[in-house]
């Protein structure tokens, strides 16, 4: 495994990223306890920023676990904004909708159990699509959902260098379908794409027309 930023980098960048939220604060505890994989604190505050950025109408997470990721969306997007929370696992978005009430961004999300690609379909105009469900769907996710995204779109993609695996030669299913994913995002001349070594790797695809 190649270590993608020193652990000593990490560290330092972390502390200069305080939050004091306390339900984000709980959702790090929980990740921690359950080792949950979460985009973490670094990858959160640059959802936030491209968020503010982008001002998207409508944003759509592929794979949201328990809410971590889509509070980062709920916080940047504006009132009308909304976020589409996608999971499998009815019980991650129990927990979600229990948080989202109580610090009162509920009415900007939407609770959607099942497959993710399946719900995914059901939406157009997306502004920016956030991908984080299982590595082997990673290819499929964006072939499905590049034709429902709007002008100037972005998309969002974690762990694009899979714990270095991608870079390694590693042939098993998970980074087989990460590395076939950014082949097939970083040959497109439809989009501007470039994959940012923070954390575990998140590639930044924006769409041209
Ligand atoms: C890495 S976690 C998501 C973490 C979340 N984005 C965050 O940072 O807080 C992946 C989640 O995707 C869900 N998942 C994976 N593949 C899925 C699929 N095809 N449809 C629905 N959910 C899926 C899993 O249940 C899991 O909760």
């Amino acid at each position: 495994m190649i270590p993608i930023t020193d652990p000593r980098i990490e560290e330092y960048l972390r502390g200069l990223a305080p939050e004091d939220d306390t339900h984000l604060i709980a959702m790090e505890q929980r990740a921690k306890e359950l080792a949950f994989p979460i985009v973490d604190r670094l990858v959160g505050r640059l959802l936030y920023l491209l968020t503010r950025l982008r001002q998207p109408q409508l944003v759509v997470e592929l794979g949201s676990g328990f809410g971590y990721s889509a509070w980062w969306f709920a916080r940047a997007v504006s009132i009308t904004g909304t976020v589409v929370m996608t999971d499998r696992d009815g019980a991650n978005l129990d927990y979600a909708r229990t948080m989202f009430r109580q610090n009162g961004l509920i009415d900007r999300l939407e609770f959607r159990e099942g497959d993710a690609l399946e719900i995914g379909r059901e939406y157009r105009d997306i502004d920016i699509l956030f991908i984080d469900l299982d590595k082997e769907q990673y290819r499929l996710a964006a072939e499905t959902m590049i034709p429902r995204l709007a002008k100037n779109a972005l998309l969002i993609a974690d762990n694009a260098l899979w714990y270095g695996r991608v870079a390694e030669g590693g042939d098993d299913p998970e980074t087989r379908g990460i590395r076939e994913f950014n082949d097939f995002m970083c040959l497109r001349r439809d989009f501007f794409t470039t994959i940012i070594p923070l954390r575990d790797g998140v590639m930044l695809a924006y769409r041209l027309s």
